[in-house]
């Protein structure tokens, strides 16, 4: 099936080639159009064309609206309004048609691919080893797989990379301590280790492993010597440290399921994996003079970055001890992501205080040649979450949030939500259980995605699973009451009539609707999921407003019902894959 031009795409054509007939010099500008209230959509640019060519703008516009094919084929009415602005209504027929080539395009819904897509790494969902995950894991997780599941959408190749924490001078003590206390990472109950029992035995020997690091003298030379161990690949050492990595990849893929997201074992490509880089790196800045001794170390300074003391702070690349830090990992990861992977662009979902960090780290790879204009890096900073105190989210006893009890307390919440429901839908146990989950899941990724990600965001589980308003579970219930419709009326997908003329409520959803793959092609530019999730909302909205005023199994003639169901049928899958675009479910019956 074949990709579908937007209503508001081929407006945009006919003005633009009405616009360069009447003002060659104009050829290619952009009549900037908008939605509006007044008509379906207002163009606002004729008015500076007008001002750089030394014609009045309105006379401009009679011109170019003289011009328009205006009819039942697509613009059916295009007027002069205010100092020079273009008021365009497009005709009942073509909202239909163009929503009927989009119902029979299945999955894709008539969105097209990209027109140059191109290569995308993206480094998100990136916790440490041996440590637990907090919120700020949670967020990574859930705006990356967002923006990869977009991004895939739209045709672009993805390397997802999941960078974890699991290199570096910690883990001489971790290593010492377990070769010393053998017994400690095994399993009581065999194989079949939870998640759970993964991260509190590592939390154990990590606390463990640190109390006799500070106490024992003797113990912090031991391990000392293990980080050199580590650090030259010696065979014991390193199976030492992997049994570290695999047990905290028990803990990770539990915390990723209970997230309903996919996490591959192959993208996980953490710290280490660019150890063998890291020589070549320094080499290669320090022979191209990016990077300079300074005191020993190997530095990169940049006159913008200074401290307190009006010093400058640079990036250090190799301590003066020999040993590489978190920059070097991701300078060599860099070069791995641009002349291994071949990405024209490098994506980091990581915290916002970490923004430094980056430019820092990116200006070097620019200085060395590796970043340009056709390949570039950004971090897609995200902001705190906060308590309902405003303040960041702590434990009472002032500790990080445990993400899985946060998960499971919105499950439970979710569920209790379901079940007050569930007598009338007629949900089985299992049901709740499984709607309770994808509600639970879907208001804490929901939260999360529907706010600009730079900004702080209260953690609000009332707010989060409450039916009204800008929820998942809002938008869940749309999709779950359309469905229900739709059965009612039996499970044939019901046929468009273009012939029949609209109610304003029925054109504000079907214009809307026509705006899904637009959307789409802003946020893949932009990597701003919570705009798909305020389409998302203003679609739901939209139905409401809808149902409110057109009547469907008892509309006036069995075209008519035909007719829109077919409009909500296409809302509702409209609604299925946004969501699933955000990582979302959306349950038949809820
Ligand atoms: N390439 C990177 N530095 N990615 C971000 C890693 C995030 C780091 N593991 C943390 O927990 O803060």
């Amino acid at each position: 099936m074949a990709s579908v031009t937007s209503l508001s795409d081929s407006v945009q054509q006919q003005l633009a080639s009405a616009l360069s007939a009447t003002l060659p010099e104009a050829a290619g500008a952009d009549p900037l159009l908008r939605r509006s209230d007044r008509a379906d959509y207002q163009a606002n640019g004729i008015l500076a064309l007008a001002k750089k060519a030394g014609t009045n703008p309105r006379e401009l516009a009679g011109q170019v609206v003289s011009r328009v094919a205006t009819g039942d084929e697509l613009i059916k009415e295009v007027e002069v309004s205010g100092p020079g602005f273009l008021n365009i209504t497009v005709s009942d027929r073509a909202i239909v048609a163009n929503l009927a080539a989009r119902s029979a395009d299945g999955e894709r819904l008539g969105v097209p691919y990209a027109e140059a897509p191109g290569t995308t790494v993206i480094d998100y969902a990136q916790p440490n080893v041996a440590k637990e995950m907090h919120v700020g894991h949670l967020r990574s997780a859930v705006i990356g797989d967002a923006v990869v599941q977009i991004l895939e959408f739209t045709g672009e190749k993805v390397v997802r990379r999941h960078h974890i924490g699991d290199w570096g001078t910690q883990f001489g003590m971790l290593i010492q301590y377990l070769d010393e206390h053998p017994g400690e990472l095994d399993h009581k109950g065999g194989d079949g280790v939870s998640g759970e029992e993964a991260m509190s035995n590592l939390d154990r020997l990590y606390k463990a492993a640190r109390k006799l690091f500070d106490a024992d003298e003797e113990f912090k030379t031991r391990a000392r010597r293990r980080v050199v161990d580590l650090q030259a690949g010696e065979p014991r050492t390193l199976a030492t440290w992997q049994r570290f990595v695999d047990e905290s990849k028990i803990y990770f893929f539990s915390v990723f399921e209970k997230l309903d997201m996919e996490v591959r074992d192959e993208d996980i490509v953490g710290e280490s994996g660019y150890n063998d880089m890291l020589h070549e790196t320094c080499r290669l800045l320090e022979e191209s003079g990016v990077a300079v001794r300074s005191e020993g170390a190997l530095c990169v300074f940049f006159d913008d970055v200074k401290g307190p003391d009006g010093n400058p702070v640079p990036l250090i690349v190799q301590k003066s001890d020999g040993g590489f830090g978190y920059a070097a990992t991701d300078l060599s990861a860099i070069r791995d992501r641009v002349f291994h992977h071949k990405a024209d662009t490098l994506l980091y979902v990581v915290d916002a205080r970490q923004a430094l960090h980056f430019r820092m780290v990116f200006e070097t790879a620019r200085r060395a040649g590796w970043l340009n204009e056709s390949v570039t890096a950004h971090q897609l900073a995200f902001g705190t979450i906060l308590g309902k105190d405003g303040k960041p989210f702590k434990t009472r006893a002032g500790e990080t949030v445990k993400l899985e009890g946060l998960l499971d307390e919105a499950v439970d919440r979710a569920t209790a939500v379901v079940r007050e429901k569930a007598g009338k839908v007629g949900l089985s146990e299992d049901e709740i259980v499984e709607n309770g989950r994808y509600v639970g899941v879907g208001a804490v990724k929901y939260a999360d995605l529907s706010t600009s990600a730079v900004r702080d965001y209260k953690f609000d589980l009332d707010q989060m699973v409450s039916l009204n308003g800008d929820t998942s579970v809002y938008l869940q219930y749309a999709y779950a009451r359309i469905r229900s419709i739709l059965r009612k009326a039996g499970e044939a997908r019901p046929a468009a009539h273009p012939e029949l003329e609209l109610a304003p409520a029925e054109r504000a959803l079907g214009l809307h609707l026509d705006q899904f793959g637009e959307t789409l092609r802003e946020i893949a530019g932009s990597y701003e999921p919570h705009k798909l999730a305020a389409y998302l909302y203003q679609l739901a909205s939209a139905l409401t407003t809808f149902y409110d005023q057109c009547p469907v199994l008892k509309a006036d003639t069995p075209e008519q019902t035909e007719n829109r169901l077919f409009l909500i049928d296409l809302t509702a899958r409209t609604l299925h894959r946004g969501m699933a675009l955000l990582g979302i479910r959306t349950p038949e019956r809820l």
